[in-house]
C-alpha cells in the first residue's frame, strides 16, 4: 500500500481539540489507517520563518509541522483564507475583503509549505491536500518536480460562478487547481458550480463522469460527502464520561425540553438568525415558556478576524436580550456557552437533548448534525432540525429541513418537533442513522484514496 501524505493548514493535536472543527477530526482517523504523515502549520508563530520541521507521533499519527511568521499568519490565515475565501465561498461577498497583501501572503505560505514538504515526499506516495487554505499548493509541488498523484478535497462550499468572479485573479486561483489529479467536493451541488465555472470562465469541458478538460490538461472532479467516524463516535457515546454528561444535563434541565446547538462561533453557522427564530417561537408559543430551553454551545474561533469579534458581541447582546425579555425567576430561555467540550461530553449532551437546532446559512457538511443522530436512543430518539443549506441536508433528508433565514420556519419546526409522535421520530431517525452509519468517514477516505490511486500520474503542471 502506498504511503499517504496528508497536507492541511491545521494538524490535529496542536491546541484545544474541542475547537478544532470537523476537518481535523476526520483526518486524524485517516492517518491512523494509512502509513504516512500529516503535514501542516503548528499553530505557532515565530519572528522569522525557519523551515524547521517538527516531527512528532500523537495517538498513532505522525505529524510534521512548521511554524509561521506573524506576517504569514496575518496575511494567509487571518487574511486571504478567512477574510477573503471563507466569506466568498460561503456566499457572503458582503463580508469578503480583497487586499493585495493577503494574496501575496497566501502565495508565499503555499510556497513555504511546498518547499518544506517536497523533501518528505517519496516516489510512490499519494499526496492529499485539504481545503481552501492550500488551493495553489498542488501547482507549487509540480513546479518542484513532484509527479506523484496529488488529490485535493474542499471541505467548504464552492460558490456559484457569479459570486466567484468577484474575486480578483479568480482564474489564476481556479487554474491552479488543475495541477491536482483529483478534486473532491462535499456535494453534487458544489461540483455542479465548479463545472459551470470551468465551462463558462475557462472555456473547458466536463464529461458526465466528472473528467475535466481545460487547455489540454485532464483531471477528475467528483463529490465525496464526508461522514463521522461512526464506530469511534459510538464508543465515545457509550463511555462513562458521556453517560455522566447526559445525566448532568438532564438533572439541570429538571424535566424541561432541551434544544441543543453546537457550532464554532462563526457567522456561517447562522447563530444570529437561529436566536431570532427561537425568539419568534417564544413569542408565538407563550404556553411553552418555562418548559423548554436552548443550550447553545459556541466555542470561539478565528478571534483575530474582526467579523468574528463583531458576531461574538452581537450574539452576547441578542442572547442577553432574549433572556432579559423572557426569563423568569426559575427559568432562562437560552444557556449560551462560549467554551468547547470534548466529544465524549458532547455525545452525552446530544443524548440528553430532545431537539437539535442546526441552522447554518451555508456549511460544507456539518458533522455535528450527524453526531447528534449517532448519539440518540433508538427507542426514543430526538428530532433534528437542519438547515437545507448544509451539505448534510442532502443526506439527512428526514430531518425537519428549514430555511435558516426564516424565523417563521424555525419557530414552526420547533413547535412541530415538540409535538412529534414517538413513532414518527423513530421512523425519521431510522432513515437518517442508516446514512450516518454507512456513509461514514472510513467510506469517505477509502473512496477518495481509491479514486486517486486510479488516476494516472502527472508529469507536468497546468499553464497558469
Ligand atoms: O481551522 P479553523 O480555522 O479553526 O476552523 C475549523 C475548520 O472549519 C472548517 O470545517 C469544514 O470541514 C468540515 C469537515 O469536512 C465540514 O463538516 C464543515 O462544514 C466545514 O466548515 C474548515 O473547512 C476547516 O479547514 C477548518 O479546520
Ligand atoms: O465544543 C465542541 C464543539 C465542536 N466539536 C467538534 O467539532 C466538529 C465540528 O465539525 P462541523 O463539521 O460541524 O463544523 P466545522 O467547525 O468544521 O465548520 C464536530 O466533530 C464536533 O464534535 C467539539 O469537539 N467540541
Amino acid at each position: 500500500m502506498s504511503r499517504l501524505i496528508v497536507i492541511s493548514n491545521r494538524v490535529s493535536g496542536q491546541r484545544n481539540p474541542a475547537a478544532q472543527g470537523g476537518l481535523s477530526v476526520a483526518l486524524a482517523a485517516a492517518l491512523r489507517e494509512y502509513r504516512g504523515l500529516w503535514f501542516g502549520w503548528s499553530g505557532n508563530q515565530t519572528e522569522h520563518f525557519t523551515g524547521h520541521i517538527d516531527l512528532q507521533r500523537h495517538d498513532g499519527v505522525t505529524t510534521a509541522t512548521i511554524d509561521l511568521e506573524e506576517q504569514d499568519v496575518d496575511e494567509y490565515y487571518n487574511g486571504y483564507a478567512n477574510r477573503t475565501l471563507w466569506p466568498l465561498f460561503h456566499y457572503r461577498i458582503d463580508l469578503a475583503e480583497y487586499d493585495r497583501s493577503f494574496g501575496s501572503g497566501y502565495e508565499r505560505v503555499n510556497e513555504r509549505f511546498a518547499e518544506t514538504v517536497t523533501p518528505l515526499i517519496e516516489p510512490d506516495d499519494l499526496v492529499w491536500v485539504h481545503d481552501y487554505h492550500l488551493i495553489p499548493l498542488g501547482s507549487q509541488l509540480r513546479e518542484r518536480g513532484i509527479t506523484n498523484r496529488i488529490g485535493f478535497f474542499l471541505h467548504i462550499p464552492w460558490p456559484p460562478s457569479r459570486l466567484l468572479v468577484s474575486l480578483p485573479f479568480h482564474k489564476r486561483l481556479v487554474r491552479s487547481l488543475l495541477a491536482y489529479d483529483l478534486i473532491g467536493f462535499q456535494t453534487e451541488e458544489w461540483l455542479d458550480s465548479f463545472r459551470h465555472y470551468i465551462e463558462r470562465e475557462l472555456g473547458g469541458h466536463v464529461d458526465p463522469d466528472g473528467t475535466v478538460h481545460v487547455d489540454g490538461r485532464t483531471v477528475k472532479a467528483a463529490a465525496f460527502p464526508i461522514g463521522i467516524d461512526y464506530k469511534e463516535f459510538q464508543e465515545a457515546a457509550g463511555s462513562e464520561v458521556a453517560r455522566e454528561a447526559c445525566l448532568r444535563l438532564r438533572k439541570s434541565a429538571g424535566g424541561k425540553h432541551v434544544v441543543i446547538g453546537v457550532d464554532r462561533l462563526d457567522y456561517s453557522k447562522g447563530l444570529e438568525e437561529r436566536f431570532a427564530g427561537y425568539r419568534r417561537f417564544l413569542e408565538e408559543h407563550g404556553d411553552r415558556r418555562g418548559d423548554i430551553f436552548l443550550l447553545q454551545i459556541a466555542p470561539p474561533s478565528r478571534g483575530e478576524v474582526h467579523t468574528y469579534e463583531a458576531i461574538r458581541e452581537h450574539l452576547d447582546e441578542l442572547s442577553g436580550r432574549i433572556n432579559g425579555d423572557f426569563a423568569d425567576v426559575d427559568w432562562v430561555p437560552i444557556r449560551y456557552v462560549n467554551q468547547g467540550y470534548p466529544r465524549e461530553e458532547l455525545a452525552g449532551f446530544y443524548r440528553a437533548s430532545e431537539i437539535a437546532l442546526i441552522t447554518p446559512l451555508r456549511d460544507g457538511m456539518n458533522l455535528v448534525a450527524k453526531e447528534y443522530i449517532a448519539a440518540q436512543d433508538p427507542d426514543n430518539p430526538g428530532v433534528l432540525i437542519l438547515s437545507r443549506f448544509a451539505g448534510a441536508a442532502l443526506q439527512l433528508e428526514d430531518a425537519l429541513l428549514v430555511n435558516p433565514y426564516s424565523k417563521d420556519e424555525i419557530s414552526d419546526a420547533l413547535h412541530r418537533a415538540l409535538e412529534m409522535p414517538r413513532d414518527e421520530r423513530i421512523r425519521r431517525w431510522e432513515a437518517m442513522i442508516r446514512s450516518v452509519r454507512e456513509d461514514d468517514v472510513v467510506k469517505w477516505r477509502h473512496q477518495f484514496v481509491a479514486e486517486l490511486e486510479g488516476c494516472a500520474a502527472t508529469s507536468k503542471g497546468p499553464n497558469i
